[in-house]
């Protein structure tokens, strides 16, 4: 079975952040990712990761305001000075947590130079943090209304162009199954370049269970493919984050 993080953003609300490191070891996860954990200090995130045994798979660029901001400057000209600081700032917090992954969110555009400026920025990032593992994430616009990243050939294809060994694709397999309709055979088609895997149920964005994606089926698929990246559990919990966990393989 691959291994499982749970996503500390959205599981075990219920407590505080501090807190949430201890539940989600106690639940059977061995990692965690935060996607903004820039409000409270990294060595404090550190050390509660460390306490708890847990690895810090991935954080994202910090968006300024994620409470109805900008979902990040990426692919935004003109903002290119203010993704160079955010970047920054994420990667002083990805070395402080060890965070395996930091993920490069592109934000809101239809600028026409959207995609030249993404890759511009993505090139910087990558030579600027070589020793990093940097992800872009294909994002649903009915979630994230004109999110300039919202289709699997134009991120495969700036991968592709940029041919650097420190980017890779972040595969929600919730937004591909509201992209696509086939989650599973999304990940089949560009599995070569996903280095990090998130889950929910399709539709609701719930416990990954009885949707319309097969994840029994998915984690078998990984398995036999030699995947050795994580799996990340990114949903908003039905009920209480405890109470959900049945589908989590154990052991
Ligand atoms: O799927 C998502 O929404 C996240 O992985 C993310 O990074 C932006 O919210
Ligand atoms: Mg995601």
């Amino acid at each position: 079975m691959p291994h499982f993080a749970a996503n500390l953003t959205k599981l075990f609300t219920e407590i505080p952040m501090e807190q949430r490191f201890a539940a989600a070891a106690e639940a059977g996860f061995t990692g965690v990712e935060i996607l903004f954990p820039y409000d409270i200090p990294a060595a404090t995130l550190s050390r509660k990761a460390i306490k708890a045994g847990l690895e810090i798979v991935l954080i994202n660029t910090p968006p300024p305001n994620w409470a109805g901001g900008p979902r990040g400057f990426a692919a935004v000209p003109g903002f290119e000075e203010r993704f160079r600081q955010d970047f920054d700032r994420a990667l002083r917090f990805a070395r402080s947590l060890q965070s395996r992954h930091i993920h490069i969110m592109a934000g809101t555009t239809n600028d026409r130079d959207a995609r030249a400026t993404f890759i511009d920025n993505l090139a910087w990032a990558a030579e600027r943090a070589p020793h990093a593992s940097l992800t872009i994430e294909v994002i649903n616009r009915t979630d994230m209304p004109g999110y300039f990243l919202a289709d699997f050939d134009l991120a495969a294809g700036i991968i592709a162009e940029l041919g650097v060994r420190n980017l890779g694709l972040q595969f929600d397999a919730y937004h591909a199954q509201a992209i696509t309709g086939d989650a599973i055979g999304t990940w089949r088609k560009y599995a070569p370049v996903i280095r990090h895997i998130q889950i929910a149920g399709y539709p609701g964005r719930h416990e990954p269970a009885g949707g319309e994606i097969d994840y029994p089926a998915f984690f078998a698929e990984l398995d036999a493919s030699g995947y050795r990246g994580w799996v990340s559990a990114e949903y908003d919990p039905e009920h209480l984050t405890e109470n959900g966990l049945g589908w989590l393989p154990l052991g």
